[in-house]
């Protein structure tokens, strides 16, 4: 299993280039499967969540590859099975944002139940209630989830979600978008990944609005086209980057990114003393000494995304002052503490909420990496500690991080993969 090592103590300084986003290129290529006709995709990041997605597809009968360095075309005209495996699903979540789409085009799907993971239970419940208000009709059997339209079209609905979820949103857009009639999701999630996947459907003939807000309507056709369309840049990376410039005191311009992706994440960093230089496509951060504790909360967009709460609590560990930071959309997203604790960190929790206590320094360590954004966090700590962090089970952080060693090594730091 490959290692991270992390000599802490430089000073992040230089650019770093930011890929498109894992999140928003998953919902994207799940979207192929609505039509008969190519879709195209750019700024595709080369990541094992990708990956996993192409080779889905794959098994579905699709023909899915990259042609270019970060493009990637998708012809769905000849989808063979409308099964998605455990094997596959087990490895990703988001492998259920296939059953939208083929509910929509073939009236029928059989897809493995995704199942809890680290960071929480995470059901799929509202997914299938709100295909079932659509006319689909669901069982359960054996881990699968078995779905039939009778008559083979889903049928336009109102629907309201009672939590705001991001892939039952977009589960649902897809669904609706092929769906006969009208579909009002109310409660809709508002995620920049959200109105990105809206784009590419209205490029492939849907009619969409409201994206971006909290009530989306989609008035179903008959037949969608292909499309070209570029992955919106991914503001968790973004952020990512941003925060590990600011540990290391360091001075850095994170580019081919958008800064109104991550307003309430930049509202944070300029609360914890960085100093932030915006322009169109490049976001430029330098800061000067310890930064300041900071309070997070986590909550749907447009609140502080909670894939970037792990990376905030470290920032905390080294704060002057004492941060708050609570966990309010997983149940089970504060793994990465125990390891933190290991290197030193002052954190105190109490069921969603720790209280981190800035300390001077940390200490390296070798750590354990549970899940894509501890990895992440357990990154950033080991780049601002005093001396040589190996951060274990970085396969979690391939899932979202492309070339991250290279990135970060592009500005100074010193990390290498062990195999
Ligand atoms: C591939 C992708 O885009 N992943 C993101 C997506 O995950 P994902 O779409 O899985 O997360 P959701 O927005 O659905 O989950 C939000 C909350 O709702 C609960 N819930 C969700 C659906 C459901 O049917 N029943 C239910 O109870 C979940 O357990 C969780 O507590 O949004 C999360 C919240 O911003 C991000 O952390 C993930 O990075
Ligand atoms: C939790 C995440 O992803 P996923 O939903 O794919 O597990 C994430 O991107 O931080």
């Amino acid at each position: 299993m490959d290692k991270l090592q992390v000599i802490g103590g430089s000073t992040l300084r230089g650019e770093i280039p930011i890929s498109g986003a894992k999140n928003a290129a998953l919902p994207l290529l799940a979207a192929t499967l609505l039509s008969a006709t190519p879709v195209r995709l750019t700024n595709v990041p080369h990541l094992d969540d990708i990956t996993t997605l192409l080779k889905l597809l794959g098994q579905l009968g699709a023909q899915a590859v990259f042609d270019d360095q970060d493009g990637v075309e998708v012809d769905a005209s000849e989808i063979t099975s409308v099964d998605a495996p455990y094997e596959l699903v087990k490895t990703m979540r988001a492998s259920i944002l296939v059953l939208g789409p083929l509910a929509a085009r073939f009236g029928k799907a059989r897809v493995s139940l995704p199942g809890g993971c680290a960071i929480g239970v995470r059901p799929v419940d509202l997914h299938l209630a709100a295909l079932a208000r659509m006319g689909a009709e669901i069982t359960q059997e054996g881990g699968y989830i078995n779905l039939s339209v009778p008559g083979g079209r889903l049928k336009g609905a109102h629907i309201l979600f009672d939590m705001v979820t991001v892939t039952g949103t977009e589960n649902i857009m897809m669904a609706a978008a092929l769906a006969d009639g009208v579909t009002v999701i109310e409660n809709a999630a508002q995620e920049p990944e959200i109105v990105d996947l809206a784009i590419l459907l209205r490029r492939m003939g849907a009619r969409i609005k409201g994206d971006g807000s909290a009530k989306i309507t989609i008035e179903g056709v008959a037949k969608l086209d292909g499309a070209e369309h570029s992955v919106v840049p991914d503001r968790i990376e973004t952020g990512t980057y941003l925060v590990a410039g600011a540990m290391t005191g360091g001075d850095i311009r994170v580019t081919h990114t958008f800064a109104h992706l991550l307003e309430p994440v930049l509202l944070k960093l300029e609360e914890a003393g960085a100093v932030l230089d915006i322009q169109d496509d490049s976001i430029g951060l330098t800061m000067k000494g310890r930064p300041r504790a900071v309070n997070i909360n986590t909550a749907p967009h447009p609140g502080f995304p909670t894939d970037m709460q792990a990376q905030f609590l470290v920032l905390n560990t080294m704060a002057n002052g004492i941060g708050k930071v609570s966990e309010n959309i997983f149940e089970n997203r504060f793994m990465h503490v125990p390891e933190l604790q290991r290197m030193g960190a002052d954190i105190q929790l109490d069921g969603h909420t720790a209280t981190i206590r800035g300390v001077e320094r940390l200490q390296s360590a070798p750590v354990m990496a549970t899940d894509l954004r501890a990895s992440a966090s357990l990154v950033i700590a080991g780049l601002a500690a005093e001396g040589t962090t190996l951060v274990d089970r970085i396969y979690h952080m391939d899932r979202g991080y492309e070339r991250i060693e290279e990135k970060l090594r592009g500005v100074g730091a010193n990390v290498s993969r062990i195999k």
